[in-house]
């Protein structure tokens, strides 16, 4: 079978630091109303991925923090949840990112927590498990969404957090790696947030670290490149996925570090800087974020350290007072 991959024609790209900040800084801004129309289902997450981006290449700067502190105010409901936007629902995925782009701003305090708490915890089902919001569709992405959301708080504890870890454990399969549901197949963004919950949890001794971080390197590719599932084509965003969770079970000196370095730095845009999913497609600040998130964990020129589980900075994390586990 023919391994599918790219070809990297220029092998070493430059650091295109200076195009980068101004991608993430301008993004939205001169888009054309068609395409932020478009996007506006995902508002406040894309705001998260640009934000914290920029925060680790520009040393922690981050501008016009009133306006987007007033944003992140015109999404809550009153229920306590986010919306990706004015005007739309709430949904577990936006109260995280609001939940994240306040911590960045170190303004968490000014959040209504006990209401984000109680809208939290009513997501959470008997089995433990986390619905994204009232129309009740079951992931793991959601239960990863749940603990981070509430211990960037300070509010773990309000929530059954030992029935959380046994849905997760339910979806442990024989390869190493955790699906969506119970008997859903091994994907490599499941697996980060099974793996990123675990280690919020304290619970990394449920992992099969060894079997899970030989299928987690298999993901690797000639092109240097990482992919989310076998027979894939390597993506961007699956350097973090991947990556952060082998560097969570310490395990990731098992791929080669500079080859994947290679292929981040080809997927950026030459033009008008950021990262796509792979060389030579459109960037956006989700492939952004990812590219430069996986880049700090390899230390790469001065981007700030990034929390391999909370995909915020260090300084962040350390603020906040959070341990969340790693395995040596
Ligand atoms: C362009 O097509 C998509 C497809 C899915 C989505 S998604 O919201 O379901 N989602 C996140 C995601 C975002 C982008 C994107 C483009 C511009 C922006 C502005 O900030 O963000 C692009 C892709 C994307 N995907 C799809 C994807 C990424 N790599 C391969 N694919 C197929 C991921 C998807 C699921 C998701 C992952 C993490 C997360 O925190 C939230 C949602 C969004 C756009
Ligand atoms: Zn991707």
């Amino acid at each position: 079978m023919l391994q599918k991959d790219v070809k990297l024609d220029n092998i070493c790209k430059t650091w295109l630091l200076e195009k980068h900040i101004d991608f993430l800084k301008s993004f939205g801004k001169e888009r054309n109303q068609y395409e932020s129309n478009m996007m506006e289902f995902l508002r406040m997450s894309g705001m998260y991925w640009g934000l914290t981006a920029l925060h680790l290449i520009n040393n922690g700067q981050i501008p016009k923090e009133e306006e987007i502190f007033e944003y992140i105010k015109s999404c809550e409901h009153n229920n306590g949840g986010y919306s990706p936007a004015p005007g739309h629902d709430p949904h577990l995925l936006y109260t995280l990112s609001a939940v994240q782009i306040a911590c960045l701003l170190n303004r968490e305090s000014e959040l209504p927590i006990e209401k984000i708490v109680q809208y939290v915890s009513s997501l959470q089902l008997k089995d433990g498990s986390f619905t994204g919001d009232k129309w009740g569709e079951i992931d793991t992405r959601y239960s990863f969404c749940a603990l981070a959301c509430l211990s960037l708080l300070g509010k773990l504890n309000e929530i059954d957090l030992a029935k959380s870890v046994e849905f997760i454990k339910s979806c442990q399969n024989f390869d190493g790696g955790f699906g969506s549901r119970p008997g859903a197949e091994s994907h490599g963004g499941l697996i980060y947030c099974c793996v990123g919950a675990l280690s919020i949890a304290g619970r990394l001794d449920i992992v099969d670290a060894d079997t899970l971080g030989w299928w987690l390197a298999e993901r690797q590719l000639p092109s240097g490149g990482l992919n989310g599932r076998p027979e894939k084509l390597p993506d961007v965003c699956y350097s973090w996925w991947v990556f952060s969770t082998l560097n969570i079970l310490g395990r990731d000196h098992w791929i080669d570090k500079e080859q994947l370095k290679n292929f981040i730095l080809a997927s950026q845009d030459n033009e008008g800087g950021g990262f796509s999913d792979r060389p030579g497609d459109e960037p956006d600040p989700f492939h952004t974020l990812f590219g430069i998130a996986a880049l700090s964990l390899m230390s790469y020129d001065k981007i700030l350290p990034i929390d391999p589980t909370y995909c915020l900075p260090k300084t962040v994390i350390n603020r906040l007072g959070l341990k969340p586990q790693t395995l040596s």
